[in-house]
């Protein structure tokens, strides 16, 4: 037997030959109702771009184009030992960052799974949650103790309204989350006081959103990187505007801020076209809206982001199965359950290599589902298409940012596991992006490439840009704060 070195791990030629007319035409008609073409690419785009300006007009808009009260670009000569949390929608991060003033930074961290319960359970259980994870972290790291206070930058992963960097105003949840008492407050006190019950030494320096530390992180490291975006459970992006270009901040300015000063844009756009205005949606996405603790909001996110994928899949094969067109006679008390498959399902069915799709037959005998092949190679076209139409409506947002600000060129960076592990997201955001511009340039001019640890090392650089203000006396938010 010669051997040619390791064996090239199989890749699928994918014959539909075996697959019945009738399976045939469903696929057909799924892919038709979840195709987005470029020439409506390129018209919700121009859309978003009147919605972000709406955003940041005195009256608003749909996009709350959050500023972020980051009113200086990082130098790289950060210095300092500094805690950051990152409360996102399914892992809640400590992470220690050592910021070596050098544009380097070293980070260890450790991850806490949110119990589900946790999305829907009372505001003193998630923020005492918190507070018992940082003081497990701070004592396994400094089993000394510490000789002042840490200063924590606190990422929350959700829209909070900021007067200033260090405080918060949640202004709705998302992601599933629906705990009373939270909205309409500020969530830095909320999480202090816990702090300080549990004798924890740490001060909570700045609120910032993933998408502006994962912004800033980036900056830190790459001088072309302009937008911050997360494409994980939920979905949202991040830029620097100018402060005189944000009507809706006109009267508001302490005089030490210059209307010439950047201003870091924590668009919250998953919220994009809640009016149904330009997204192409469909029965299953309508389903998913009008069964979400908040309907009507995250139009966009509910359409692209983490949470809702596998929704997707599950509303979608539930469908044909009431028809009659799969899984006949077999037991669908699982796949009944809402939300039983999250996006790593569609994932690992686009992700498995083998003709016969035999992962696949796991997976689904895993929810007590016997599949037949040609049922399997359904399954595997249908997340093709939700995953294809996923990243598609992912780049809008990052056009609409770009037509905005007239980026001719841009590093996007980008975190989450949406882009960091679905099956062909970044090729098919990469054509998103083409269909949108239709460059005739041999390299796409504006990318997207992996972030910086936007919630760890951002929040950190972050807290690092505030101290320095406060200790220089400067402002952190609008007059008075
Ligand atoms: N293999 C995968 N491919 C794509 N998405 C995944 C995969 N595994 C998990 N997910 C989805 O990613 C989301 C978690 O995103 P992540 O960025 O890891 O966390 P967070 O959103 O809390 O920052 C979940 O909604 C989950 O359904
Ligand atoms: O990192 P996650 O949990 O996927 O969050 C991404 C986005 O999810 C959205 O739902 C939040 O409103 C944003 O604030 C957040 O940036």
């Amino acid at each position: 037997m010669v051997h040619l070195g390791p064996k090239a791990p199989p890749s699928r030629k994918g014959s539909m030959a075996d697959v019945p007319r009738s399976l045939l035409d469903q696929i057909k008609q799924i892919e038709t109702l979840f195709t987005v073409k470029p020439e409506k690419l390129i018209s919700i785009s121009d859309h978003f771009v009147k919605e972000l300006d709406k955003g940041l007009s005195k009256q608003g808009g749909n996009i709350p184009m959050i500023p972020g009260w980051v009113l200086d670009y990082p130098t790289g000569e950060e210095k300092g030992d500094y805690l950051a949390i990152d409360l996102g929608g399914t892992n809640l991060r400590v992470v220690l960052v050592k910021l070596g003033g050098d544009r380097t930074f070293d980070t260890t961290q450790s991850k806490y799974s949110l119990p589900s319960s946790m999305r829907t359970g009372t505001a003193d259980e998630l923020f005492s949650f918190i507070a018992d994870c940082l003081d497990k972290f701070v004592k396994e790291e400094f089993p000394e103790g510490v000789s002042s206070p840490l200063p924590l930058g606190f990422t929350f992963s959700y829209p909070a309204s900021q007067d200033a960097i260090n405080m918060g105003v949640l202004q709705r949840w998302t992601k599933g989350f629906d705990i009373d008492g939270v909205e309409g407050h500020d969530v830095v006190p909320m999480l202090q006081k816990f702090i300080s019950q549990k004798n924890v030494p740490i001060n909570v320096v700045a609120l910032i959103n993933d998408t502006t530390g994962t912004l800033i992180a980036s900056m830190y490291t790459d001088s072309e990187a302009k937008l911050g975006l997360i494409f994980g459970t939920g979905v949202n992006g991040a830029y620097y505007d100018v402060v005189k270009d944000i009507p809706k901040l006109e009267g508001k300015l302490p005089a030490d801020v210059s209307p010439d000063s950047p201003m870091a844009v924590n668009c919250e756009y998953g919220a994009f076209d809640n009016e149904h205005l330009v997204l192409p949606r469909t029965k299953y996405d309508i389903q998913i809206d009008q069964e979400s603790p908040r309907p009507g909001q995250q139009s966009y996110e509910k359409m692209i982001a983490g949470y809702y994928l596998g929704e997707l899949l599950r509303l979608i094969l539930l469908d044909l199965a009431k028809d009659g067109f799969i899984f006949e006679n077999q037991n669908l008390s699982k796949l009944q359950k809402p939300y039983v498959m999250d996006t790593s399902y569609p994932a690992r069915i686009e992700e498995d290599p083998y003709e016969n799709l035999s992962d696949v037959e796991s997976l689904f005998l895993q929810l007590g589902i016997v599949t037949t092949e040609p049922e399997r190679k359904l399954i595997r076209a249908i997340c093709e298409i939700i995953g294809t139409r996923a990243a598609r409506l992912s780049i809008c947002g990052i056009a609409a940012i770009c037509k905005k600000r007239g980026y001719k060129t841009a590093h996007c960076a980008a975190d989450g596991s949406v882009y960091t592990k679905y099956p062909n997201f970044k090729q098919r955001a990469a054509q998103g992006l083409r269909d949108i511009f239709q460059w005739n340039t041999k390299e796409d001019p504006i990318v997207i490439v992996p972030a910086e640890d936007g919630s760890g090392a951002g929040a950190a650089i972050i807290a690092a840009l505030t101290e320095k203000r406060l200790a220089a006396g400067l402002s952190v938010g609008i007059k008075g704060n």
